[in-house]
């Protein structure tokens, strides 16, 4: 029973006071933006947008965060919810009253739109799940080498359409991989050829010199190589010039399924972030928990 609003009797200043929190975190570092937007992601497509992914491993539990699949979530992402927390806490009606689940949803929606997105009206309500381990990330998340068939099957597991899937891979307009990611693509291909033939040829030229075969393995590079601090649409208009990233991303161009779409959007900013902002709403429904199925948790690392 999500609704817009939904603190407007406990803590009705709670979209103001989370963006200002968000904003003072994006002055000391822009990191801040591209990790809260995959944190929402990863939270949501494991057991919901329960902020399940924000709990702690302890002696008796391995969680979510720790699953190899999370290793990489930038702590800024983490660390833009507890502050935004620790503000709210500060005022004495939205003490312990807003989820982290709730925090992080209208955080993910401040980046996107300090960053130059769209600003989309969120839907709150979530309670803050009762669960959180690395075993239950397994195959709920997609990966970099995937296709078409397998991004849909994973979406669609959440309720997500094809369309979803290719307006929400637009969020790799922002942000960075490590190159050991995309290894794959310009060192070891497949039997025939090192280099995938769909990437662009100056673009290969840039990665293998960003990314040498023997670096440093915590380097990272940026996702959109033409700009990566900006949320924009160009992110479609890379794909078209072969500058996908992963194969994930470069497969919506070569697939017949998601090219009309990868067009559309590369052509008209304006229906891209009306797309993004509608499939954002939805991502944010995914696995919604409320009454006996959660709680507000007094520390978005920790159970209560
Ligand atoms: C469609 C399938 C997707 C795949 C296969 C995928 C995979 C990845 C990978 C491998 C990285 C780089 C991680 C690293 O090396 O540190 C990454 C980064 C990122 N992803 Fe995705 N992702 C997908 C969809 C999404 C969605 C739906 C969102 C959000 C709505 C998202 C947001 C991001 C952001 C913002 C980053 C940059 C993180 C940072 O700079 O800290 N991704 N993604
Ligand atoms: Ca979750
Ligand atoms: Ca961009």
């Amino acid at each position: 029973q999500l609704r817009r609003n939904f603190y407007a009797g406990s803590c009705p200043n709670v979209e103001q006071i989370v963006r200002s929190a968000v904003q003072q975190k994006i002055q000391q570092t822009f990191t801040t933006i591209p990790a809260t937007l995959r944190l929402y992601f990863h939270d949501c497509f494991v057991n919901g947008c329960d902020a399940s992914v924000m709990i702690a491993s302890t002696n008796n539990n391995k969680a979510e965060k720790d699953h190899p699949d999370n290793l990489s979530l930038a702590g800024d992402g983490f660390d833009t919810v507890i502050k935004a927390k620790q503000v709210l806490d500060a005022v004495a009606n939205c003490r312990n009253k807003v989820s982290c689940a709730d925090i992080l949803t209208i955080a993910t929606r401040d980046v996107v739109n300090l960053a130059g997105g769209p600003r989309y009206e969120v839907e709150l309500g979530r309670l803050d799940g009762l669960s959180s381990s690395a075993a239950s990330v397994e195959g709920k998340l997609p990966h970099p080498t995937d296709d078409v068939n397998q991004l849909t099957s994973l979406f669609a597991k959440n309720g997500l359409s094809l369309k979803d899937m290719i307006a929400l891979s637009g969020a790799h307009t922002l942000g960075f991989a490590h190159c050991t990611k995309v290894f794959n693509r310009i060192y070891s291909f497949n039997k025939t050829t090192k280099v995938d033939p769909t990437v662009n040829k100056a673009y290969v030229a840039e990665l293998q010199a960003s990314c040498p075969r023997n670096i440093d393995p915590r380097v990272a590079i940026n996702m959109d190589p033409t700009t990566p601090r900006q949320f924009d649409n160009v992110y479609y208009k890379n794909l078209q010039q072969g500058k996908g990233l992963f194969t994930s991303d470069q497969v919506l161009f070569t697939d017949r399924r998601s090219k009309p779409t990868v067009d559309l959007w590369a052509n008209n900013a304006k229906l891209f972030n009306q797309a993004f902002g509608n499939s954002m709403i939805r991502l944010g429904r995914v696995g919604v928990k409320t009454g006996r199925n959660g709680n507000i948790r007094r520390d978005c690392g920790a159970f209560n």
